[in-house]
């Protein structure tokens, strides 16, 4: 079994990012610019945004946080987000999720310019991503496929199951399996809530991709020998003997599903780092973008 370690690969990335930075640098251009919107008072979310603003320091990226209390409106979160879609420093932002139930995500996620959307979220580019067109692709998604290509783990023709059908990870992630190319070429199986013999199908699968968030979901007898396992779940469960009060847990039953497993991830340091650093790259490829654009 080998373990995919998302936040060693995610460091290599960003070392990576940081080396272009440093070209940018030399040759006079600015450097990309990432700002995040985080509306309210969500530990999860305050954690990730912050990870986020840190990770922009450490690769040499600008970066700017844009804090809005839990009690914002639609029309002023609109309002920030046509802002940030005519500031021309910008490069690309992101509208951190969930948000306050007073505010319609779906027309949050419409009202970023898609050209900025380095989360991938606006139809546009989900679109132009199911049609295999150059676009922004999901950050989750894009760090399995990174961390899948990394390991060489071998995907064509392989039967991947997806366990839920999250607009984040689980949609994107059973088009970009179903893809032509690597990681791609699979036969892909959705399922959700309402999926009949779930464990049957789960136990037919090469390769599993679980972002369900339900802790220990998937146990070992439910897994094939040798299966490729994705876990996406990030629960927090209270523990008072750790300093945060809490530990993350993921999907997988991991003790035991790892001895059955050719390939897992771990959680925490599984795909949750790689979340951040693809994050990074979006905002070089949105940055190139826009430069290009503006030099024509
Ligand atoms: N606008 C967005 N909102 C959300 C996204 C997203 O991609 N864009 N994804 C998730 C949250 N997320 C990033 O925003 C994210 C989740 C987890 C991690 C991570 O590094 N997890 C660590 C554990 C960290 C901890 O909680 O202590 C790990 O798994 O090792 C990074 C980013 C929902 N919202």
């Amino acid at each position: 079994m080998e373990i995919l370690d998302g936040k060693k690969v995610s460091n290599d990335i960003k070392d990576e990012i940081a080396a272009e930075v440093q070209k940018m640098k030399k040759r006079g251009e600015k450097v990309p610019h990432l700002a995040a919107v985080l509306v309210g008072n969500d530990g999860a979310s305050l954690t990730y945004v912050g990870s986020k603003v840190k990770s922009c320091e450490r690769v040499g990226f600008e970066s700017t946080l844009v804090k809005m209390p839990s009690t914002t409106s639609e029309v002023e979160l609109l309002a920030k987000i046509k802002e940030l879609n005519e500031d021309n420093d910008i490069d690309g932002f992101i509208v951190q999720l969930p948000l306050p139930p007073q505010i319609d995500t779906q027309k949050v996620l419409l009202a970023v310019d898609p050209d900025k959307d380095v989360d991938g979220f606006h139809p546009m580019n989900f679109g132009k991503m199911a049609l295999d067109m150059s676009t922004f692709i999901p950050a989750t998604p894009f760090g399995i496929l990174e961390l899948l290509e990394r390991y060489d783990v071998d995907t064509k023709g392989k039967h991947t199951v997806v366990i839920g059908r999250s607009h984040i990870v689980g949609r994107p992630m059973s088009i970009l399996m179903g893809r032509k190319g690597w990681p791609g070429n699979s036969t892909v199986t959705l399922t959700h809530s309402h999926t009949k013999n779930i464990t049957q199908i789960i136990s037919q699968a090469d390769i599993v991709i679980s972002a369900l968030g339900v802790p220990n979901f998937l146990k070992a007898e439910m897994v094939k020998d040798d299966a490729v396992i994705i876990d996406v779940g990030i629960t927090r469960v209270p523990d008072e003997s750790r300093p945060r009060g809490y530990k993350i847990v993921g999907d997988v039953d991991y003790d035991n599903v790892s001895k059955k497993a050719s390939f897992i991830t771990p959680v925490p340091g599984g795909v949750g780092p790689m979340t951040i650093a693809m994050l990074l790259k979006n905002t070089l490829l949105a940055r190139e973008r826009h430069r290009n654009s503006v030099s024509k």
